[in-house]
């Protein structure tokens, strides 16, 4: 029987295990009408598996299922499928997103629930030959997307957009529910520009006013301390802390997700290198990246330097290596060691060895099928024909290599798993970051562009990986060019900085310049 009196939500004693490995222990939560709950944790620490279970995956069952008990408004539940949790108003937006990426933004959003018209055909055979009624789509779409206060063009193809523009997407799959009372939001503003996010923020804050629960999973703390009103901190399996959030600093938080104070990673010692000669040159660049804006962008980048790319959102740092890489469209000229790089053509840059992390992890970052293994070794592999032994016609692949390159990474970058041979998809968000470097690493590029490095990487992760990327371009003179939109992220692993502004280079100093000087550059040009 539902009871008007008890929490929207109770998750009590809830323990899971994936083959013997315990991953949540004993797990208590409960969640009133229109509360905002933050649920934070290092990479690995359950806080997706708990979301999992709550909205009713099919990973779970097929995985021996879970102790424990859910009850919604008092009443005792068990999802035996999303469609479930969805009829009882639980929406969730996941960490990957589950669009067709050849429909529309409007098609996306109303999927399986679309307004169809009587036609003369359905009105002999009946409803289900009605037409779709496209008008409705759209302004239901529409409405959806306005609640986020976003722009999003609902008749864009998910294929061309950015991964911010997706994101918002699904987020408006959710809201365009009229039953809704609880969305999980794991992680949304991961692939988010600081200013999408804050939009993102708004909305959370819109959604609790008109009595809808959130929980809300993020690794930018501030953002939890901007938006919910109760934390969760999750470590290893165990909730460590519950408080209202008015009660905690970003410190505290972080003391509670690693049992440590974290260190930022050292300020990067940076290097001038007035000798190097130019590795890349880049002339009159413009991409066409929805939401970016890249207009005519001239940059030198030194030999075996780290270059930063940094700037306000939109402003064009993301198209840079989108476009040079060849995942949008580009124009103007590109050099690599003096010699012309054809635009539009990503096997060709792979060739000349250089090597992209995207911003867009799942998109184009993983085989989430295959182990780590495949993963990190397979590019090199493909390009390169590393890992391969020949005899004679023969070739076969090499796994004792293979292993020896996937432990060491696992290893330097600290992935949580249960080893090698572990599926991508059963990694965490942050391990699976962890291995979209490694792969990358395992190339060993002569030029590596890494966007958005730390993405969805905790609190306590993220210096190792910046660390990592000084190790990576130290030891191997690999040049680096990190695209980030933490001004200080980039501080602690840059030489130089290069800001855009207004789809130019508005300027580039040495990483130790003040933060009053960068932010000048940022806001020069803008859009
Ligand atoms: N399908 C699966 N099979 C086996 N192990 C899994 C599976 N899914 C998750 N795990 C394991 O469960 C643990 C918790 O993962 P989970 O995704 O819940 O972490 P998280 O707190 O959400 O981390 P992140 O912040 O990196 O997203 C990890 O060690 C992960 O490897």
């Amino acid at each position: 029987m539902e009871n008007n009196n008890a929490p929207l939500l109770e998750m009590r004693n809830i323990k899971k295990d994936f083959f013997g490995n315990q991953v949540l222990s004993d797990i208590n939560i409960t969640l009133g009408p229109g509360e905002v709950l933050g649920l934070v944790g290092e990479n690995g620490a359950g806080k997706s598996t708990l979301m999992k279970i709550l909205f009713g995956m099919d990973v779970i069952r097929e995985t021996g299922g879970y102790e424990g008990e859910i009850r919604l408004n008092g009443q005792a539940v068990k999802f035996a499928t999303p469609f479930d949790a969805l009829a009882a108003g639980i929406g969730m937006v996941h960490q990957e997103f589950s669009l067709i990426p050849g429909f529309t933004a409007a098609e996306n959003i109303l999927l399986n629930r679309e307004p169809t018209k009587p036609n003369i055909v359905s009105q002999v055979f009946g409803p289900r030959l009605d037409t779709l009624d496209y008008k409705t789509i759209s302004q239901r779409a529409d409405q959806a997307i306005d609640k986020m206060g976003v722009k999003i063009s609902g008749d864009m193809v998910i294929s061309d957009m950015p991964v911010g523009h997706k994101q918002f997407t699904e987020i408006a799959r959710e809201l365009s529910k009229d039953q809704l009372k609880l969305l999980i939001l794991d992680e949304p503003t991961a692939v988010l520009t600081e200013k999408e996010a804050e939009a993102l923020l708004a909305s959370i804050r819109n959604m609790s006013a008109q009595g809808i629960s959130v929980i809300f999973i993020t690794h930018r703390l501030h953002e939890i301390l901007s938006v919910c009103d109760t934390v969760v901190v999750m470590r290893d399996g165990y909730v460590v802390k519950e408080a209202p959030a008015k009660e905690l600093d970003v410190q505290e938080i972080t003391r509670w997700m690693v049992g440590r104070n974290v260190e930022s990673a050292s300020a990067a010692e940076v290097r001038e290198l007035p000798d190097a000669k130019t590795i890349m040159s880049i002339r009159k660049l413009w991409v066409d990246m929805p939401g970016e804006t890249v207009r005519n962008i001239d940059l030198d980048i030194k030999e075996g330097e780290i270059l930063g790319i940094g700037g306000l959102a939109g402003q064009g740092k993301l198209g840079i290596p989108n476009g040079i890489m060849g995942l949008y469209e580009a124009g103007g000229t590109v050099e690599f060691e003096g010699k012309p790089i054809p635009l539009n053509s990503p096997r060709k840059c792979l060739d000349a060895s250089l090597a992209f992390v995207s911003e867009d992890r799942r998109g184009v970052g993983l085989l989430l099928d295959e182990s780590l293994e495949w993963n990190v070794a397979f590019g090199a592999m493909q390009i390169q024909n590393k890992f391969l032994k020949k005899f004679g016609l023969f070739t076969w692949r090499d796994e004792r290599a293979i292993r020896a390159v996937t432990d060491k990474y696992i290893d330097e970058l600290k992935i949580k798993c249960t080893g090698s041979k572990q599926k991508a998809k059963e990694l965490s968000g942050g391990n699976q970051q962890k291995v979209c470097l490694a792969k990358a690493f395992a190339l060993q590029p002569k030029f590596l562009f890494v966007s958005e490095p730390t993405r969805g990487i905790d609190v306590g992760a993220k210096a190792l990986v910046l660390e990592a990327l000084k190790r990576f371009n130290r030891e191997f003179g690999v040049t680096v060019v990190v695209i980030s939109s933490e001004l200080e992220e980039l501080r602690q692993c840059c030489d130089r900085i290069a800001i855009v502004s207004g789809g130019r280079i508005a300027g580039i100093l040495p990483a130790t310049e003040s933060s009053e000087a960068f932010g000048t550059l940022m806001v020069s040009q803008v859009v």
